[in-house]
């Protein structure tokens, strides 16, 4: 075995899948590290069906997860990399993969990772993904940087595993505890501000006139531009990320997909007392209409979630409403 799952009493065939992900997690991490010596895991190749370009790391994360998840209880494979979904065999899952995410900082030795979701298969192949996200039985991310991490979620808290390089398995890690309420950090795409709605211009104004800002603070802003990474920094620090809609061409929804990149986020999130929205509404309550549709998405501290939401509602209130206001 490689991952350590004593005492979470997951179904035998959820805990195989679950074994299949972390041994392929394992192999794209020492496939990783020896990035530029055996070839360029950057490689231009095709372009998926959401239109984005596509690395050869991209490819070969696609193909070692559908291959390696071929006889087990997936029965319904979506991938970002896949136009369609694709059916594996008879199974009682339906599995979503976003197979490589933060492709852009392949080539500069920067976190990527793996990002994944977990349904009870239904009648047919769209049916098991096109439903509101809370009906996910699981879901989670591996993260390939200075370490290696698994962090899932199986609707009863974050659990994190932490992968030994030496002996190749996934050492159990104590659960994440509560995301911190108190911080001051802000994850978003700063080159973009002309193109957003007015109530994310309105927060960010606000967060970045600190303390001569309605705020009254000073805030301290990230980007790494690898959703995994955002994540993790997040549950261990707080703070909010947002990608919002915009009104570039093809991104009024924004750039993230809902169905294997903020759904899973988003129950991760919601798990460690966190909240994740389009701005305003849940992403758990929502049900995407197509396999690849994005949706704007804003997670992280739940009453900084809560503050943007109001800057779409009650815009004269939302900076000065107190913290206490915002609490869940
Ligand atoms: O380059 P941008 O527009 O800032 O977008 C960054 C976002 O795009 C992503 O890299 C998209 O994921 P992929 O690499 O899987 O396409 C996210 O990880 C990240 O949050
Ligand atoms: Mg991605
Ligand atoms: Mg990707």
């Amino acid at each position: 075995m490689s991952l350590d799952l004593d005492g979470l009493a997951l179904a035998p065939e959820l805990a195989d899948v679950m074994q299949r992900l972390s041994i392929v997690g394992a192999r794209l991490q020492r496939l990783i590290a020896r990035n530029g010596i055996d070839q360029d895991l950057a490689a231009a190749r095709g372009t998926n069906a959401g239109g984005d370009g596509q690395k050869a790391l991209d490819v070969m994360a696609d193909a070692a997860y559908m291959e390696a998840l071929k006889g087990s209880a997936v029965a319904f494979y979506a991938s970002e990399e896949e136009d369609e979904i694709l059916t594996l065999g008879p199974g009682t899952l339906a599995l979503a993969v976003d197979p490589l995410d933060g492709s852009s900082n392949i080539d500069v030795n920067v976190s990527i990772g793996t990002i994944f979701s977990i349904f009870p298969a239904a009648a047919t192949p769209e049916a098991s993904f096109l439903r509101p996200a809370r009906e996910q039985i699981a879901g989670g991310y591996m993260i390939f940087g200075p370490q290696c991490a698994l962090v899932a979620t199986f609707g009863d808290g974050v659990h994190h595993w932490i992968l030994d390089p030496d002996t190749g398995r996934f050492e159990r890690q104590p659960d994440f505890a509560p995301i911190p309420k108190d911080t001051s950090e802000f994850a978003i795409n700063a080159s973009n501000k002309r193109h957003w709605p007015a109530p994310i211009r309105a927060y960010v104004d606000d967060l970045i006139a600190g303390e001569e800002g309605p705020r009254g603070r000073n805030f301290n802003m990230r980007w790494i531009a690898s959703l995994v990474a955002e994540t993790h920094r997040i549950l261990r620090r707080g703070g909010v990320f947002l990608y919002p809609g915009d009104s570039r061409k093809g991104y009024e929804r924004g750039r993230l997909r809902h169905v294997y990149e903020c759904a899973p986020i988003a129950f991760v999130i919601e798990q460690a007392g966190g909240r994740a929205t389009d701005g305003v509404h849940p992403i758990l309550d929502q049900a995407p209409d197509s396999l690849h549709a994005r949706t704007p998405f804003v997670f992280g501290t739940a009453p900084k979630v809560k503050r943007i939401a109001h800057y779409y509602d009650s815009p004269e209130t939302a900076a000065v409403m107190p913290d206490e206001h915002l609490m869940p």
